[in-house]
């Protein structure tokens, strides 16, 4: 899926301490779902090492950047510019439309915390919508990642982790990947 037009994601705003857990979780879901990067407010340091951590130990590539300039991100966006808000047009209705102008060009996709500014709906290519009801940024980017990349973020392999969970229907077996990228069952460990 790396072939493809870089999938960034812009955490827009951050309350140091009320917001660590939430912005820490836009990067995660970010990074598990199929994105490319995060790029987080410069308030947001100790989210950006959480998931630098997870990343070191799980696989990427994964990218995490600070910016002191989140408009400017979204103002100088070489590519299209879609907006997660419970306001916006039913992702249903242009995830298509969305899904065939990723073919050819990069898409950042912003998520709000507490209020967004009407700018970024105004430079937003699309505002849109994960159901009208109101809920989560970490919930609307899960489902909005999803329906772009039609689920093929699902399988996705990941690369220099230095560990991988093997599924299991119960219970809990982490490895650590073979050079050829294989799980050996030397390497096994229950209950990692
Ligand atoms: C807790 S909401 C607060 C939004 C705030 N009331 C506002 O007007 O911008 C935080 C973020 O979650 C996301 N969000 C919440 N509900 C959503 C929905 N139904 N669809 C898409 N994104 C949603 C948006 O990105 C929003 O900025």
């Amino acid at each position: 899926m790396h072939e493809e037009p870089e999938v960034a994601v812009l955490r827009y705003g951050h309350r140091p301490g009320r917001d660590d857990r939430m912005t820490t979780h836009v990067g995660l879901t970010a990074r598990a779902l199929g994105a490319d990067r995060v790029i987080l407010p410069d308030n947001a340091g100790q989210s950006k090492e959480t998931v630098e951590d997870i990343t070191g130990r799980f696989g990427g590539p994964f990218g995490v950047e600070l910016t002191d300039a989140l408009n400017a991100v979204i103002r100088n966006w070489e590519g299209v510019v879609v907006h997660l808000t419970m306001y916006g047009e039913r992702v249903q209705d242009v995830e298509e439309d969305v899904r065939e102008v990723h073919e050819e060009t990069p898409i950042l996709i912003v998520v709000g915390g507490e209020k967004v500014p009407f700018e970024v709906y105004e430079h937003a290519d699309y505002n849109v919508g994960v159901t009208n009801q109101p809920h989560s940024e970490v919930a609307g980017l899960a489902v909005f990642l999803d329906r772009l990349f039609d689920g093929r973020e699902l399988d996705r392999e990941w690369e220099n982790a230095d560990r991988k969970v093997i599924p299991k229907a119960t219970g809990k077996k982490v490895v650590e990947p073979g050079a050829d990228g294989e799980a050996s069952d030397a390497d096994a460990t229950e209950d990692a």
